[in-house]
């Protein structure tokens, strides 16, 4: 009973989110980026549920891009499997990250550059013009506190992106979904997790604005929901502005 509580739970967040942002339209094809950790496969299963379900016509295709160079390993059989029973197009990439420990740019920011560079160019070369990421509002909310610390910006991860001009547009379906919910589902659906941990998986700013999440928790139990609604209170009379320059 609870497990179907979840799972009804997210197939709804994710159809809200479908049509609260118009995400995904008629005659769409969307190309989910599937890394082989669990929340890029709740995001596939999730939207192969929808395109089941919803009376909305869309292709699905998944991109795996693996760095040759570096030591994370996907299941790619289950990957496999899965796709062909689920009529997913899946296309397995590679890179090479090239990574020089004297360069000022850490590996994982390489990595991650060069990977989104590749599932643009493979979502294009397939005629996909929605890219679907598993970032859920947990990411939204860590990012948006690291770019208040880091860069003095208040920004985050959007549910919708427009890329080169509206040829390509960046998804998040899973944008009001929580990890913990995802961490269910995953484990409900027997999904693997990565079969070789990467060698530079340590985030520490992003684990430490984790802990700090938990300890806003603390403080009110709805902090890291209220977080993420706060990006939609935004009230203009109520924040503080730059002030005007002298000759102004
Ligand atoms: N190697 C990859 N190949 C294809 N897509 C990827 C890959 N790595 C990440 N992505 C995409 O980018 C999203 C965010 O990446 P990130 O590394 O932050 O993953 P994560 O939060 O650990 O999620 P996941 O559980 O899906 O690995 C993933 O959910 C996925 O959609």
């Amino acid at each position: 009973m609870a497990s179907r509580y979840i799972i009804k739970k997210l197939e709804g967040k994710v159809k809200q989110a479908i049509y609260g942002y118009n995400l995904i339209g008629n005659g769409d094809s969307v190309m989910v980026g599937l890394s082989g950790g669990k929340d890029s496969y709740a995001l596939l299963d999730l939207l192969v549920t929808s395109r089941r379900s919803l009376p909305i016509k869309f292709k699905l295709h998944a991109c795996h891009v693996q760095a040759s160079d570096m030591t994370y390993r996907a299941d790619i059989e289950f990957m496999e499997q899965y796709c062909a029973a689920n009529d997913v197009e899946l296309h397995i990439r590679e890179i090479n990250v090239d990574y020089n420990p004297n360069d000022r740019k850490p590996a994982c920011f390489i990595c991650s550059w060069k990977r989104r560079k590749m599932l643009f160019t493979t979502a294009r070369e397939n005629g996909c013009n929605k890219l679907a990421l598993g970032h859920h509002l947990d990411d939204a909310i860590e990012t948006l506190l690291l770019n208040m610390i880091n860069h003095s910006s208040i920004s985050s991860i959007p549910p919708k992106l427009s890329m080169f001009k509206g040829e390509l547009f960046l998804i998040r379906p899973l944008t009001t979904c929580l990890d913990r919910e995802m961490v269910k589902y995953s484990q409900l659906k027997g999904f693997p997790t990565e079969k070789e941990q990467c060698q530079y998986d340590k985030d520490t700013h992003r684990s430490t604005v984790r802990e700090l999440i938990r300890q806003m928790e603390l403080i009110n139990r709805d902090a890291r929901e209220n977080i993420y609604r706060s990006m939609q209170n935004i009230f203009d009379e109520y924040i503080v502005t730059k002030p005007k320059k002298k000759n102004q």
